[in-house]
């Protein structure tokens, strides 16, 4: 049967990229996905919006809800410390096992942890199965019409402290309007957006940061 485009895109790696380096695996996957095909990853424009904010925060424990091919995991996870980890979560299983391969292959994988299976399941068993106290970051970049849903859930399981952050992807495009309705009339959320682009094309973006103020 024909191979997926995800499939493309980690083959054209594993090809191309230079084994154990983050940098040279996220330049890879953006120059195939900005000249063969467009994929979903959130890219090296808004990519450095993303940086800014782990460099910023600097987390302990960071985590990612929708994993995709493991783009924004390498880059998540090239910018941890020593100690700190990345638990990143993804449902499909074709997916899941290309990021796996993504994140071995980028080297980071003794900073990151991939969950298989659905978020609302995953996230009440952090605290218990996966010894998470509280997350210092969590990057939101899965089916936006679960965003809100899931930022409640977080709250529910006590998974957030006061300082922190959530940062969102595409709440310009495709949009998450329910999340953004939630999050900036929340008075537990101090919010800001970060106006960028779609990855690969010249179509406007924004990135939402929400802190959690306790
Ligand atoms: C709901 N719970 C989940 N639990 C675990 N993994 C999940 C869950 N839900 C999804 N996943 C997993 O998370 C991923 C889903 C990412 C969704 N992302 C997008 O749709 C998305 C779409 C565009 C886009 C822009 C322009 C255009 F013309 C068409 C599309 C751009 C973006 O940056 C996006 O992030 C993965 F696929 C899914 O299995
Ligand atoms: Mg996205």
């Amino acid at each position: 049967m024909n191979q997926s485009k995800e499939r493309r895109i980690l083959n054209f790696v594993l090809q191309n990229a230079v084994r154990g380096d983050p940098c040279s695996v996220m330049e890879t996957i953006d120059k195939y996905c900005s000249e063969k095909e467009w994929a979903m990853n959130v890219g090296d424009v808004k990519g450095v919006i993303l940086d800014k904010t782990v460099e910023e925060i600097n987390p302990k424990v960071a985590l990612e809800l929708g994993t995709y091919c493991g783009y924004s995991a390498v880059r998540i996870a090239r910018l941890l410390k020593a100690g700190a980890c990345l638990l990143t979560v993804e449902f499909n299983p074709e997916f899941a096992a290309i990021a796996k391969q993504m994140i071995e292959f980028a080297g980071v994988q003794d900073k990151v942890k991939l969950l298989e299976g659905p978020s609302e399941v995953i996230i009440p068993q952090l605290k218990k199965k996966y010894e998470v106290d509280t997350l210092d970051f969590v990057f939101v970049d899965h089916w936006k019409d679960r965003y809100a849903p899931d930022t409640i859930l977080l709250q529910e399981c006590s998974l957030l402290r006061k300082g922190s952050v959530l940062l969102a992807d595409n709440i310009i495009f495709p949009g998450a309007p329910e999340f953004v309705k939630y999050i900036r009339n929340n008075p537990r959320f101090q919010c800001s957006t970060y106006p960028s682009y779609l990855e690969y094309m010249k179509v406007q973006d924004a990135m939402e940061k929400a802190v959690f103020l306790g």
